[in-house]
């Protein structure tokens, strides 16, 4: 059985953009604010220090059980470190592959850049993935490769044939407070940020913020 997952607001971490402060200690602020869910990523972090990463995250979020801690790329990072799943993208490891090493009883999340890329996600054996993450909403220079943005109306179309198929869906890119409401009215299961909790110098604070825009009556 996976484990519960409530993508609602997706901290995806970026080691620099922490920087001086811990990533963990960013993540536990950032949960405290109202994170709902995290992805410890780092592009530039041996497969060594990731799992250091990933283990110092868990930690840091052991009293917070309810919170999934998914590995960005690494399935074998996530299983050494006991996360709750990982998360690829077109260019990474093939899904159905990941799902294998996996099992049945951790998260599966798969990039879509586009309706074809969808698609093909929704061809996969059932269970292969549990979210696609639609990407990028807007261009963003945390991940300048993403290419232009999706926008809006084609975010909300993927969301409902992610659904149909019966996948949850979170946007990311360019996702800040100021746009974190319309993203989250494309009817996304939840949005994901890197830079709008990373870089704030407050991230408890910007946490709590993008949730309040995301879910007003469900803000703390
Ligand atoms: C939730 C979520 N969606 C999309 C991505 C991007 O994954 P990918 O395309 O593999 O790019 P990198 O993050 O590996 O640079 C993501 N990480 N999370
Ligand atoms: C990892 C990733 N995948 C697509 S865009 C992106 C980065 C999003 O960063 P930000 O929230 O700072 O725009
Ligand atoms: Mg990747």
């Amino acid at each position: 059985m996976r484990p519960p997952f409530d993508p609602t607001l997706y901290l995806v971490t970026d080691t620099e953009l922490c920087s001086p402060r811990p990533v963990a200690d960013v993540v536990r602020a950032a949960v405290a604010g109202g994170v709902t869910a995290v992805q410890v990523r780092d592009k530039h972090a041996s497969r060594r220090d990731l799992l250091a990463l990933t283990r110092a995250v868990r930690d840091a979020l052991a009293d917070r059980p309810d919170v999934p801690v998914v590995v960005n790329d690494a399935v074998d990072v996530a299983l050494l470190a006991g996360a709750d799943g990982v998360h690829v993208g077109q260019d990474d490891l093939p899904a159905v592959e990941v799902r294998a090493l996996l099992g049945p009883d951790r998260l599966l999340g798969l990039s879509v850049e586009s309706a074809d890329d969808l698609a093909t996600a929704l061809r996969l054996p059932p269970g292969t993935v549990d979210v696609v993450g639609l990407s990028p909403v807007w261009a963003t220079p945390t991940k300048p490769e993403a290419g232009p943005g999706l926008g809006l109306e084609a975010v909300g179309e993927l969301v409902r044939t992610a659904h149909a198929g019966g996948l949850l869906a979170v946007a990311i890119g360019g996702i800040d407070a100021g746009r974190a409401a319309a993203a989250a009215a494309t009817g996304v299961d939840g949005v994901c940020v890197v830079s709008a909790v990373c870089a704030a110098a407050d991230p408890h604070a910007a946490a709590a913020t993008l949730r309040a825009a995301i879910s007003p009556a469900a803000a703390r």
